[in-house]
């Protein structure tokens, strides 16, 4: 895989460096896990493929433990406020010095400097401050946050882990690691750039939900079916839109011009009319195999099964039988290989990644001992 043989400590986060973590181990790279001790239960949801190691921080050795990790590693991630991991003398100055090679990403909200980098904030926080949560929504209604996908996910840790092999590449000839200042709001605001640019084309003249893209256009919009689901329609060129009213039984010359927004709210009720009278696979019968691109709204529950991502393997299950998403782009001779194992339980490999990593057995056994770590042995399966 791409990223065999790369070594990786991530700090256990909530949600973004999770991700650029799992990322990371999806593409082959070994990834440990930094866990708490005596955390009551696992939050990453996103632990394909990493190892877990247990240390409490708050006691020297622990501290200790973690630097000699970082040393021996070519990245180490970090999702904590500004100023933790200094205050835990494990700042990249001092980790740099001993490993010049080392990679550090710092994976934030709002990024080392400025008046908030030491706020506490989430994804719909981050969103708000890079002007695209002011974008999303219906018109009449408020700012709508789609999920924690935009800063969170796409703008946080999809971007972090973009810089971290962006400085991968760059060490093969420096041979030099550098930091990473990964801030979510810059993340989604880079992520968002095509909405930034073309304003300039005057894409986005009109208020909040009234544009073409942000549900504003009526065919570029989702309807609902007779059946109670829905399809989504994006039929944007003409020759698209005229496919759509083909397969909708309309005429052009009935309705108001594909692209007069004075038109729109007449348009989007004559199209509501028409999802209404079928379900969403009698849609689907009619518009699969035509340019008028629109498509059923798949459930989680339907989306493996439907032919094409059945065809392409675009999900995977896990042991327990659970379904998600494949890693992505797929690389014609270095694909990722996704582990199907189950996730690890927190420190249930503290033993071993320690022994990997210069510890003798007698020192795990002392340091077991005085708290500083901790070993879980997962349950038997039968
Ligand atoms: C009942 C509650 C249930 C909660 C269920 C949660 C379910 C998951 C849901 C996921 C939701 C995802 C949401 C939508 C998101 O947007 S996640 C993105 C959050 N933001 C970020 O990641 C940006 C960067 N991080 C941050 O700003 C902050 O870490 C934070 C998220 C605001 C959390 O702040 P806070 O809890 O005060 O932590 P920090 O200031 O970072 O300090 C961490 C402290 O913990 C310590 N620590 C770390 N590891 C260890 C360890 N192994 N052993 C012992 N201690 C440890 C650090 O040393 C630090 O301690 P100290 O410096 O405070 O004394």
């Amino acid at each position: 895989m791409a990223l065999a043989g790369i070594r990786v400590i991530e700090l256990a986060g909530l949600a973004p460096a999770p991700f650029c973590g799992m990322i990371l181990a999806d593409f082959g790279a070994s990834v440990i896990r930094v866990d708490r001790t005596k955390a009551a239960m696992a939050l990453d949801t996103q632990a394909r493929g990493k190892r877990s190691v247990a240390l409490n921080l708050k006691t020297p050795e622990g501290v200790g433990i973690l630097k000699k990790l970082c040393v021996q590693s070519d990245v180490v991630l970090e999702p904590y406020r500004k100023g933790v991991m200094e205050k835990l003398g494990l700042g990249p100055e001092k980790l740099l010095k001993e490993n010049p090679g080392l990679i550090y990403a710092r994976l934030t909200g709002y990024g080392q400097s400025g008046p908030y980098a030491t706020a506490a904030g989430h994804d719909i926080n981050y969103l708000a401050m890079s002007g695209l949560l002011s974008r999303l929504g219906r018109h009449g209604d408020k700012p709508y946050s789609p999920l924690n996908l935009v800063a969170d996910f796409a703008g946080g840790g999809l971007t972090c882990a973009f810089g971290i092999v962006l400085a991968l590449l760059e060490r093969t000839r420096s041979g030099q690691g550098q930091v990473i200042d990964a801030s979510m709001v810059e993340g989604a605001a880079y992520v968002g750039s095509f909405i930034w640019k073309s304003r300039a084309i005057g894409m986005w003249e009109r208020g909040r939900g009234q544009n073409m893209l942000d549900s504003g256009a009526p065919f570029y919009d989702t309807y609902r079916t007779a059946d109670g689901k829905h399809v989504a329609v994006g039929a944007i060129e003409p020759q698209f839109y005229l496919q759509l009213l083909r397969g909708l039984g309309l005429d052009a010359t009935d309705l108001p011009p594909q692209m007069s927004p004075d038109g729109w709210p007449e348009l989007r009720r004559v199209f509501e009319g028409c999802f209404a009278t079928k379900t969403q696979a009698e849609w689907s019968q009619i518009f699969d195999g035509t340019d008028a691109c629109v498509t059923p709204v798949l459930s989680f529950d339907q989306v493996s099964s439907h032919p094409h991502n059945k065809e392409r393997g675009s999900f995977v299950r896990d042991p327990g039988e659970e379904e998600s998403p494949r890693p992505a782009p797929v690389l014609s001779r270095t694909p990722a290989d996704p582990c199907l194992d189950r996730d690890p339980r927190i420190g249930q490999h503290t033993r071993e990644v320690l022994e990997e990593y210069g510890f003798k057995s007698h020192d795990v056994e002392r340091l077991l001992a005085a708290g500083a770590i901790e070993h879980n042995v997962p349950e038997a399966k039968l």
